[in-house]
């Protein structure tokens, strides 16, 4: 076996070397294109051209690799880069292990300066005030709809959304000793309990539902406390060092989470991109349907569609729109001329990439 070995492995040894050169000329190259925006204060990160160099790579890719598993090396590859130019900071909803910490590196990669933060609330100060370049908060899960904190928040928030990202979310049941001896309580944020309810009815319909700050803090309290089970990822699970007693316990398999990046960047145009808006329409007949009008008019495609009451004590609503598209592509920017003009409340929450 050895001998069919030996030349196996030389050849990957002589790959590696050339991998290796390759990836220090292309680290130089980005050194220069560092250089290069210092001289005009450009924006070190840009998530247009991020985009389109992993859409190029899963087009490109010959396989055997999956496109999937080229582009988290390419992701790597390109976080490494642009931390030579500068390591951004990005805030998140933490503690450590949470699936926005996970939607965070997906989009960033891991060469960068995570600041885990204790709420949204704060995720949106902290990229307001500059200390952090970035953040990630959680729009939207695909079983329990929208994160209502987060839609409140973009309304007066002074950062805009450069990118969105899609994580499968998928939970597990987890304890001290990796069995429910003793336990008398499951712990974890409100929306995972919603997710993994018909699951905890039909298997553990007496035990006491606990929501808490988040499932990470769930899984630091199992952690600490035999009596206590912790909904959350196995990747927090294996965090705080937590027994699985059962996995994928989510009541739809395919559930999945989408989560915003914001930031100070206006983003330009990769090819495929949408766009999200708030807006309000005047309380009279028919005011809805002329709000957006001028998109269908216009052949642009509205993606989503959700409505947030207004908060003023009578029957208004915010409605927050996707539609396809970069306001840079003059069908959009004429569609959201016009939609203007019909709106009581408009605003732009931001162009970006469609995540991948
Ligand atoms: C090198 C650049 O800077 C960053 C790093 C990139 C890369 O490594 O390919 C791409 C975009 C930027 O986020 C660039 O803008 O081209």
């Amino acid at each position: 076996m050895t001998d069919k070995l030996t030349p196996l492995r030389e050849q990957i040894d002589a790959i590696d070397a050339q991998i290796l050169t390759l990836l220090s000329q292309r680290a130089r190259l980005a050194q220069e294109v560092g250089h290069v925006k210092a001289e005009t204060s450009a924006p070190v990160f840009r998530p247009e051209r991020e985009a389109q160099v992993l859409r190029g790579v899963a087009d490109r890719n010959p396989g055997p690799l999956k496109a999937a598993e080229v582009q988290t090396i390419f992701r790597e590859i390109m976080s490494a880069c642009r931390s030579l130019e500068k390591r951004v900071t990005v805030a998140y909803l933490g503690p450590s292990g949470t699936f926005t910490e996970q939607a965070a590196f997906q989009q960033f990669g891991s060469a960068i300066e995570g600041l885990p933060c204790i709420s949204i609330d704060e995720v949106f100060r902290a990229t307001e005030a500059g200390t952090a370049d970035f953040g990630v908060v959680p729009v939207e899960n695909s079983s329990e709809g929208a994160v209502n904190r987060t839609l409140d928040l973009m309304l007066g928030t002074t950062t805009t959304i450069s990118g969105e990202i899609s994580i499968p979310v998928h939970h597990s049941l987890m304890t001290k000793t990796g069995n429910m001896d003793g336990v008398t309580v499951v712990c974890a944020h409100s929306q995972a309990l919603a997710q993994c309810q018909v699951w905890l009815n039909q298997n553990y319909p007496g035990i006491e539902r606990r929501a808490v700050v988040s499932n990470a803090e769930a899984a630091v309290m199992a952690s600490k406390d035999a009596t206590m089970a912790a909904i959350a990822s196995e990747m927090a699970g294996e965090q705080y060092r937590l027994g699985v007693v059962k996995g994928h316990i989510q009541d739809d398999p395919h559930n999945r989470t989408r989560f915003a990046v914001i930031g100070h960047l206006q983003t330009n145009p990769s090819g495929s991109d949408q766009t999200s808006l708030v807006l309000a329409v005047p309380n009279k007949a028919g005011a809805v349907y002329n709000l957006l009008a001028p998109l269908a008019v216009n052949g642009v495609s509205m993606t989503r569609f959700e409505s947030r009451p207004a908060r003023i004590g009578t029957w208004e609503y915010y409605f927050y729109v996707d539609i396809e598209g970069h306001v840079q592509d003059p069908a959009v920017a004429k569609a959201l001329d016009e939609l203007r003009d019909n709106a009581a409340f408009f605003k732009v929450l931001g162009s970006y990439p469609l995540s991948l």
